[in-house]
């Protein structure tokens, strides 16, 4: 078939809207309720699957939403409250703002405390917040106890009246797919990289200028609002509310969607929501007739499937259908890059040469009893590669975490560009003119080079979340994707821009790093182990790049166990032992100098290699 997989689903959408109104009562609530759970599903696609938050509480802010439409629609204290003559076809659309608001700000109260949380203490905080406010739905008086509120009045919106899944069912998909397509322009803006580089690591993503903690807490507030804006529309469907659907079960089935669909894909979300919503149904119909007796059995049979189903497809099904279908549709010819005149991204004026940029006055760390840092003092000029080498366990990436903001120093000072920076988080390091690579590649390993180089240059844009969603940003997004195909050109990586990162060799995805890096525009550069991995005329290639970098005014700090590659590049070495800076000076004095070749010797024989 020769369509794109785009053009698939715009006439799949097309087909749908015109049998709509053909289509039986039953298959009208059921295709509702799927858009529903969609919606919620596609928020924890953006939590879960993309962000690496699980929650088991959704549902508990889908029944916020629900509940005050319902109780702005039906309280007479509301309706005694409001001006005389409030029109009440516009009670529910106070509703959907109080929800909102009301989502928001529990939101935000609840993300600020549970986010806080590592590993499984995370998922069972969303449980134990789920669990009270289903209870406090059931036991609030004003809000009907278990029993709930019923008459509520349908959706209207002037003339229109939206009071049966004839009419509400396309609102509800329409915002589903607006939710969708606002859900995936974020993913596919600067903002979404940053989102993504939250499962890359907290050290990681701060080190590219993420403020890693503000991110989580507002995917988690948007997740919520998208629950929020279902239940608003569930309660209007369904014209009444009592706290059962906004339990810890359906909190978890709604994780179950979104995982089963496939967690990290949005239309996984539909797909998930589609299979299960019909699934259950069909299950509730068959098993008592074929066991002769009533019971809750679908939800064993579900639970026996779920767990197939998650061994087998890991990822869920959303990729496995994409790959299927690969066959018979044709590629998304779509730019990658939007064709708009690209903005000039803000641009850093590099200290003159020979400037001090990072500095290290007597800095210490201990772990315990023991001192892994002993008052080291280093100064990075601009204008120059200083390379810090040293015996295995020499103390050099605790002194690459004190300098760049991952670990504070028991004692001493830190400073870059001037500015006392012991203490303060990488981001403001960052944000200062430091970029750095990792000891142990730390990439987005599905996501393209390019996608991984442009989350370099993060902080150089300004577009926040809203722009992105509704594709403002295109201008700005078009000058960081140039920026960081320039910064992989530059490193010699052009042919691997699209290559998802992890099909790259180990040697690779290091100079994939120095190009992120670069991406950032730094004045100090900070490499841990660059040339590990690179073959030889890679490492040839490296010296070469860095060469220029060195002459461009950048100042890069390197630390390196290949002394051939040190001694020819370096202008300044300074040299750790058990902590301690033994010697400094230039690779000839180093090399001559006693006390070094002592270290040396004791441990490898590299360095009389190299000095050979
Ligand atoms: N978080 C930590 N807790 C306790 N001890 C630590 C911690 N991090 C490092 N150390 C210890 O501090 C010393 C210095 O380690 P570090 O990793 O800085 O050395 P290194 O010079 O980078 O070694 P390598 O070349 O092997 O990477 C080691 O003895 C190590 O065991």
């Amino acid at each position: 078939m020769m369509i794109t997989s785009r053009q698939l689903t715009l006439a799949g959408i097309a087909a749908l809207a015109l049998v709509w109104g053909l289509l039986p009562e039953f298959t009208l609530t059921v295709m509702s309720y799927i858009g529903l759970y969609a919606l919620v599903a596609a928020g924890l696609v953006m939590l879960t699957g993309v962000g690496g938050m699980t929650s088991f509480g959704q549902a508990a802010f889908v029944g916020l939403g629900a509940y005050a439409t319902a109780w702005v629609c039906t309280s007479p204290w509301v309706a005694a409250w409001l001006p005389a003559g409030f029109p009440r076809a516009l009670l529910p659309w106070v509703g959907l703002l109080l929800g909102l608001l009301v989502t928001y700000g529990v939101a935000r109260f609840l993300g600020s405390v549970t986010l806080r949380l590592s590993g499984h203490y995370l998922p069972l905080g969303t449980i134990a917040w789920g669990l009270s406010i289903y209870y406090i739905f059931g036991n609030l008086d004003v809000l009907g106890g278990f029993t709930g509120i019923t008459g509520l009045p349908p959706l209207t919106l002037g003339s229109l009246s939206f009071a049966t899944p004839l009419y509400l069912g396309p609102v509800i998909w329409g915002v589903l797919l607006l939710a969708l397509w606002a859900l995936h322009n974020l993913l596919d803006s600067r903002e979404g990289r940053a989102i993504r580089a939250l499962k890359g690591g907290r050290v990681m993503a701060e080190s590219m200028g993420v403020d890693t903690a503000h991110y989580r807490i507002k995917l988690f507030v948007l997740a919520a609002l998208l629950a929020a804006l279902s239940g608003w529309l569930y309660a209007h469907l369904q014209r009444f509310v009592n706290p059962t659907p906004f339990n810890i079960n359906i909190g978890i089935e709604y994780l179950f969607m979104a995982v089963v669909g496939g967690a990290g894909y949005l239309w996984g979300a539909v797909l998930g929501a589609l299979l299960i919503t019909l699934l259950k149904e069909q299950l509730q119909d068959w098993l008592p007739r074929l066991l002769g007796s009533s019971g809750n059995f679908e939800i064993i049979v579900f639970g026996l499937l779920m767990l197939v189903v998650l061994q087998r497809f890991a990822d869920g099904l959303w990729p496995r259908l994409n790959h299927w279908s690969a066959r018979w549709l044709r590629p998304d010819t779509r730019q990658a890059a939007p064709s708009v005149r690209p903005v000039t991204l803000a641009q850093r004026t590099l200290p003159p040469a020979g400037e001090v940029i990072l500095q290290s006055r007597d800095v210490s760390r201990r772990f315990g009893g023991l001192l892994a840092n002993d008052a080291v003092n280093m100064t990075l000029k601009a204008g120059e590669v200083h390379a810090l080498i040293g015996p295995n366990g020499a103390g050099k990436s605790t002194f690459f975490n004190m300098i760049s903001g991952v670990d504070t120093p028991s004692s001493g000072e830190v400073r870059l560009m001037g500015a006392v920076m012991q203490g303060k988080p990488s981001r403001e390091f960052a944000a200062l003119g430091l970029g750095r690579t990792f000891q142990h590649v730390r990439l987005l390993g599905q996501r393209s080079v390019l996608e991984n180089v442009a989350l370099g240059a993060h902080r150089r844009g300004r577009q926040g979340w809203i722009a992105s969603m509704l594709r403002l940003d295109r201008a700005e997004e078009a000058a960081i994707l140039a920026e960081a195909r320039r910064q992989i050109e530059r490193c010699g990586l052009g042919d691997l821009a699209d290559r998802p990162a992890a099909s790259l060799a180990l040697g690779q995805q290091r100079v994939v790093e120095i190009a992120r890096a670069l991406a950032g525009q730094p004045a100090a550069l900070l490499l841990d182990e660059p040339a590990a991995g690179l073959r030889h005329l890679e490492k040839q290639a490296l010296a070469v790049l860095l060469d220029q970098l060195r002459s461009e005014g950048l100042g890069i700090l390197v630390v390196e166990h290949d002394m051939e590659f040190v001694m020819n590049l370096a202008d300044r070495i300074t040299v750790l032992e058990f902590g301690a800076v033994i010697a400094e000076g230039t690779p000839a004095q180093v090399q001559a100098n006693p006390r070094v070749l002592d270290a040396y010797l004791g441990g490898s024989d590299d360095l009389a290699g190299a000095a050979a």
